[in-house]
């Protein structure tokens, strides 16, 4: 066991919900979820306070919704409840994987998950538990990015860490552009001049103003949440 000092005390991760589906199509990959949960007792057990964000996108997308001529305030409502699904697999994965994990909804669905009390999520991350955000912000319009900032600048987390498909944050869209470079680091303003669509601008200005920094690393990449965790060089980091 390494007894290398984390660098950080508490932090805010947000896992991506597509990243969830692992190579499957749609829906929650076992090995995928497992093999997260893994990772999060790891770094929890180096003394780390964890706060989990995820994403709804395996499930459903509001703009997805919105896009075949839904009502996007109704669909984004249905996005919040993949969150919510979601968030209670990854519960139920974490507490496999031996760590104690609450599941806190934006909400009000009481018989299924408790609502989020801001005091409540403190205490139990000081006592080592594992708290999941679930439903977003409660609120249409918004994403889970900017639930991830919210929440972040909420607890008082030291830094957002966003775990998706991709190893950071590129000049363009690494999916649609192959000379596309990677940054080790950028500010926050850069990354909102030039538009760069890891995140949305509303989830990088919250985090500017309250000048919570992100780091971007790759979900697929074994090991790379605990050496973010450790202050190694890993992903992109978007300072203010
Ligand atoms: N400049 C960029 N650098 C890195 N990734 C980018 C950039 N622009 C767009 N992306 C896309 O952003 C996605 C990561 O964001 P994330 O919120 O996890 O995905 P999604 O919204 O698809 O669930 C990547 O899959 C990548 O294709
Ligand atoms: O505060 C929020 C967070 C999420 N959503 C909805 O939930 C969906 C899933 O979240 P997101 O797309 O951020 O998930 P991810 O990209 O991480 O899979 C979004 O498309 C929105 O429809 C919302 O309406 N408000």
């Amino acid at each position: 066991m390494s007894s290398a000092k984390p660098a950080f005390k508490r932090i805010l991760l947000k896992l991506s919900g597509e990243a969830l589906m692992g190579d499957d199509a749609f829906g929650i990959n076992r090995v995928t979820i497992v093999r997260m949960a893994q990772e999060i007792a790891e770094i929890n057990r180096m003394g780390v306070q964890v706060a989990v964000v995820i994403g709804g996108g395996n499930i459903f997308r509001g703009v997805a919704g919105g896009a075949v001529g839904m009502d996007r305030a109704t669909a984004d409502y249905m996005g919040m409840l993949a969150t919510v699904m979601n968030s209670l697999a990854l519960a139920d994965a974490l507490d496999k994987a031996g760590l104690t994990a609450r599941v806190m909804s934006a909400i009000g669905i009481d018989q299924v998950v408790e609502p989020y009390v801001r005091p409540k999520a403190l205490q139990y991350l000081e006592e080592g538990k594992v708290v999941v955000f679930a439903a977003g912000t409660g609120n249409p319009f918004f994403t889970t990015d900017t639930a991830a900032a919210l929440r972040g600048a909420e607890i008082g987390a030291e830094m957002v860490l966003k775990a998706t498909k991709v190893d950071g944050v590129y000049t363009a869209d690494p999916k649609k552009d192959p000379l596309a470079t990677r940054y080790s680091e950028i500010s926050f303003d850069e990354a909102i001049s030039r538009n760069l669509g890891i995140m949305d601008a509303t989830a990088f200005a919250l985090c500017r103003d309250q000048k919570l920094p992100i780091k971007v690393f790759s979900i697929i990449k074994n090991g790379a949440l605990k050496r973010v965790v450790l202050g190694e060089d890993e992903g992109t980091l978007v300072y203010a």
